[in-house]
């Protein structure tokens, strides 16, 4: 499902809906949304998205969708800028993150990631989110998976180690795609004109990118977007 706003307030709008929706079907149907975010564009937009939801915030855990190997006071840390961001505007306590070990080797990371996964979902054959928040970068990556990356192939690991990101900081951990697929939902959020190329290739030519793998088995991938970053999507490709 592909949406269109106006501009960047009207999409948070609907990213709060979306949210809304989600959060209250899972917090009714097993007691606790469990959403997966990412880093960028995207800490910014739920900064605003979460003061205007109406979701028992203290029924949230979150997990990052993929994480940097700095520590949470480094200005690359995704958990950082959520605590920086939320800050007193955002009812969610640092406790509520699945945080990432650091100081060890992105290895041991990634397997103590991957417990912590175990822990919170049972020891099933894949984790089921509730919810992924994901962000596109400039050449179509999501989440730490790189076009051309050897982790694009990932097909036993729920979370991979990367020692070699193309884009800086260079060891990261990640979910992989069997888990960001068997996800109940996914939404991308994109604004600006910045995006408006990449979302062409991936939504119209479905060129194989790593956004463009993102297929859920059973779930929707939603796209809400602004008119910018939509400007070049033919008008047939909007559901609203
Ligand atoms: O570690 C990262 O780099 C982010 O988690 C990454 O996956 C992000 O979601 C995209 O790069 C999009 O970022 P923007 O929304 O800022 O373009």
């Amino acid at each position: 499902m592909i949406i269109k706003t106006k501009n960047e307030s009207e999409l948070i709008d609907e990213l709060a809906k979306l949210i809304n929706d989600k959060s209250e079907e899972a917090i009714t149907k097993n007691g606790s949304f469990k959403v997966g975010v990412s880093g960028g564009s995207l800490v910014k937009f739920l900064s605003v998205a979460l003061q205007n939801v109406k979701s028992d915030l203290s029924k949230w855990i979150v997990f990052f969708c993929d994480e940097r190997m700095v520590p949470s006071d480094s200005e690359d840390s995704t958990f950082g800028a959520y605590k920086k961001e939320l800050k007193g505007k955002v009812n969610l306590n640092d406790d509520q993150f699945v945080q990432i070990m650091q100081g060890v080797t992105v290895e041991a990371a990634a397997e103590d990631y991957a417990k912590k996964l175990m822990k919170h979902f049972g020891e099933v054959s894949l984790p089921k989110f509730d919810m992924l928040m994901l962000g596109m970068g400039p050449d179509g990556h999501t989440c730490s998976l790189f076009p051309g990356h050897k982790l694009l192939e990932e097909t036993e690991a729920w979370v991979a180690p990367i020692g070699d990101s193309p884009k800086p900081p260079p060891e990261r951990i990640t979910l992989t795609f069997p888990v960001i697929n068997n996800a109940g939902c996914v939404v991308f959020a994109m604004a600006g004109a910045s995006k408006a190329e990449m979302l062409r290739r991936i939504l119209v030519e479905k060129e194989d990118l790593p956004a463009t793998r993102v297929e859920l088995s059973e779930g929707e991938v939603v796209w809400i977007v602004d008119t910018e970053a939509g400007k070049y999507l033919p008008p047939d490709h909007f559901t609203k």
